[in-house]
């Protein structure tokens, strides 16, 4: 039996729980009153990893490496404070992230010279791991339409080093017809109802949350999938991702773009380098998706990680 949390809104709770087994519904509960270690991620566009870590683990900082991101490191929640006052912060040699945030551009893979998109950027923590992973070097473009996030973004970029990126504050949805065919990768981080952010210890975490919000902004996501998807060359790479367990705002999205875009739109296997995650899923409230959904994966949260949905996809053809 999960522990009560009766704060929660009734109708997630009962959809988290047709989603989920016990086990799993256990512990995502459970990581809702749980404060977790701190990860953040060393910035190879302002200093080596070798001499950020050294500077960090003289300063009597306790960390340790996440093995399948060089550059990701996490420290326990009591030093947090202490790392936000060091000059590595200070100086943009560090960006604090959670790591399920670090796992969209790492299968996004973009590579140094590639023309790539960022279509809901701010506050930038996804462009700048990318930014990173190109060595500032080809075409970055992150896009944010909410006028402070997109300063937010911009100052973030300076702070850390990531010159190669051209902002637009615009909305996502006119990018695709904008700019048609013209990227190599796309990242789509949705905006979201954020439900596997929720924290016990943060009331207005969860306090807007409704089905009729989950309907709302799915129905933003799917235009800014399509969007996304229009502006990708023929044999790019997309990755959508939201920060949601719903179904409505990931499979059913993503089953939209297929039934639309039909041979020209595959989903791609992923290989995740843990095991807290899930399938996609074909069945939800009496609709059936594509089988090929289950190639995306929910990543459920830990001790350490949030929760996330990823998906990867390839235009195949023109369309
Ligand atoms: C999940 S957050 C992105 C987080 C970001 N990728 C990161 O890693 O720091 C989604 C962002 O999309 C922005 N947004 C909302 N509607 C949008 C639209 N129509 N076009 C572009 N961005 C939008 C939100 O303001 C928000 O900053």
């Amino acid at each position: 039996m999960h522990s009560p949390t009766p704060e929660l809104p009734r109708a997630f709770l009962d959809k988290l729980s047709l989603l989920l087994d016990e086990v799993q519904l256990e512990q995502v509960l459970n990581s809702f009153s749980r404060e977790k270690p701190t990860t953040f991620r060393i910035n190879t566009l302002k200093g080596s990893i070798q001499d950020t870590t050294a500077e960090l683990c003289a300063a009597q900082f306790n960390l340790t490496p996440v093995p399948w991101l060089p550059s990701a490191f996490h420290i326990p929640p009591e030093q947090r404070r202490a790392l936000t006052e060091t000059d590595a912060f200070y100086q943009g040699r560090i960006y604090i992230q959670n790591l399920s945030s670090m796992v969209a551009p790492f299968l996004l893979a973009p590579q140094p010279g590639e023309t790539v998109l960022d279509l809901a950027a701010a506050p930038g923590g996804k462009t700048l791991q990318i930014a990173a992973m190109m060595e500032n070097q080809g075409r970055l473009s992150a896009v944010e339409a909410v006028k402070n996030r997109f300063f937010k973004l911009k100052a973030n970029l300076d702070q850390q080093g990531a010159t190669m990126v051209k902002t637009y504050l615009t909305d996502g949805r006119s990018v695709g017809n904008k700019c048609p065919e013209m990227f190599d990768r796309v990242l789509l981080d949705a905006p979201c109802s954020s439900e596997a952010r929720f924290s016990l210890l943060d009331p207005s975490s969860w306090e807007h949350w409704s089905t009729r919000k989950v309907s709302e902004v799915a129905r933003k996501q799917k235009r800014l999938l399509q969007s996304a998807f229009t502006s990708l060359k023929v044999g790019g790479v997309m990755i959508y991702c939201t920060c949601s367990f719903s179904p409505e705002e990931n499979e059913h999205v993503v089953n939209h773009l297929l039934k639309k875009y039909g041979s020209c739109v595959s989903i791609e296997s992923i290989d995740l380098p843990f095991s807290n995650t899930m399938a996609g899923i074909t069945h939800w409230q009496k609709k059936t998706y594509d089988d090929a959904l289950t190639q995306c994966r929910r990543i459920l949260p830990n001790e350490i990680m949030d929760g996330f949905f990823i998906c990867k996809l390839r235009k195949q053809a023109a369309c």
